[in-house]
């Protein structure tokens, strides 16, 4: 088949999922398209009924919204990409700053579920791309080795090392575990600063250790802990008693995806946080970062492979 000629290529509608925030009409707004919101109702037994209020016909349909508690999100959405097909719709895909149940990705325990691969398998079943910022890559090395439709992994290093840049005078960059060398060695690289991981041991949901691996003696700097979740917030809370041990004052937390309450983040800064800020890709009081003007760029060079 060859390639869609400009002409050809479908128009875009982004549609908002429940809940996704100032994301979809900022994506309307940077792809010059229009804009609905998914209509969600809740039956008494628990049930949803969605409605698409736009003609989608002929369109490229984006859905729109952060996939954190997921279990409330994801049948809607996997309802409404059906409709906007069986509707007429060009093309179904999603936009989710979010991605969801990436942590689950091994089979820890006989006979549990990898539930990373089987919610790759769902949405991919229903969607024909995805847009995401920074998923949790561990033991999957790409999304591609999960998922099978076309997949765009946007950074969010760029515009954490700018508000770095302006907000921290000389950062050091420090991750709770190896796996964050991958954000924290990126972003230490665009503010030309330091950086170092700890060493981290998982025991619970809520019980994490961690220990200083790298020196400990970095004169005049600011120490920044960045990972890219926040849950329980117990990795931080782990990581900022080990940097206070270590003699570090003022640390800075900054997260990716703040998955965390009001709880969490309080036993941060009980914990020693000078600042905890995150990126805006889940709705909450600390975004300080924005990431989604990055999100259309990524969207229009996969919509229109
Ligand atoms: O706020 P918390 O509840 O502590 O969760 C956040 C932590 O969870 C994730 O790693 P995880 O411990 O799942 O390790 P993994 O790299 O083995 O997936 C993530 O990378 C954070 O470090």
């Amino acid at each position: 088949m060859s390639p869609k000629t400009p002409e050809a290529r479908p128009p875009f509608l982004v549609v908002g999922l429940p809940d996704a925030g100032a994301l979809p009409a900022q994506l309307a707004t940077q792809l010059r398209c229009d804009r609905s919101d998914l209509a969600l109702h809740r039956f008494p037994d628990g049930e949803c009924l969605v409605r698409l209020d736009a003609d989608v016909q002929g369109r490229c349909v984006v859905f729109a919204g952060s996939l954190d508690h997921p279990d409330g999100k994801t049948l809607p959405l996997l309802f409404a990409a059906d409709a906007a097909r069986e509707l007429g719709a060009a093309r179904v895909g999603l936009v989710a700053p979010y991605l969801a149940y990436m942590r689950q990705d091994h089979r820890f325990h006989a006979g549990e579920a990898v539930t990373s691969r089987s919610y790759a398998r769902l949405l991919s079943g229903a969607l024909e791309f995805l847009v995401t910022v920074d998923p949790h890559l561990h033991r999957w090395h790409s999304l591609g080795d999960i998922y099978p439709i076309p997949t765009r992994a946007v950074a969010a290093a760029p515009a954490i090392a700018q508000w770095l840049r302006r907000e921290v005078a000389a950062p050091l960059l420090v991750g709770p575990d190896e796996e964050s060398g991958q954000w924290v060695a990126e972003v230490a690289r665009l503010c030309g600063a330091p950086w170092t991981v700890m060493a981290k041991q998982r025991h619970g949901d809520r019980d994490v250790a961690v220990k200083m691996t790298g020196g400990t003696s970095w004169p005049g700097r600011t120490p920044v802990l960045l990972d890219d979740i926040g849950s329980s917030g117990q990795t931080l809370v782990a990581a900022l008693q080990v940097l206070r041990e270590a003699g570090f004052s003022q640390p800075v937390c900054i997260v990716v995806h703040a998955l965390f309450g009001r709880e969490a983040q309080q036993a941060m800064l009980d914990a020693g946080a000078a600042r905890v800020v995150s990126c805006d890709t889940v709705a909450h009081p600390t975004n300080a970062i924005a990431v989604a003007p990055l999100l259309a760029p990524a969207l229009l060079e996969i919509a229109r492979v």
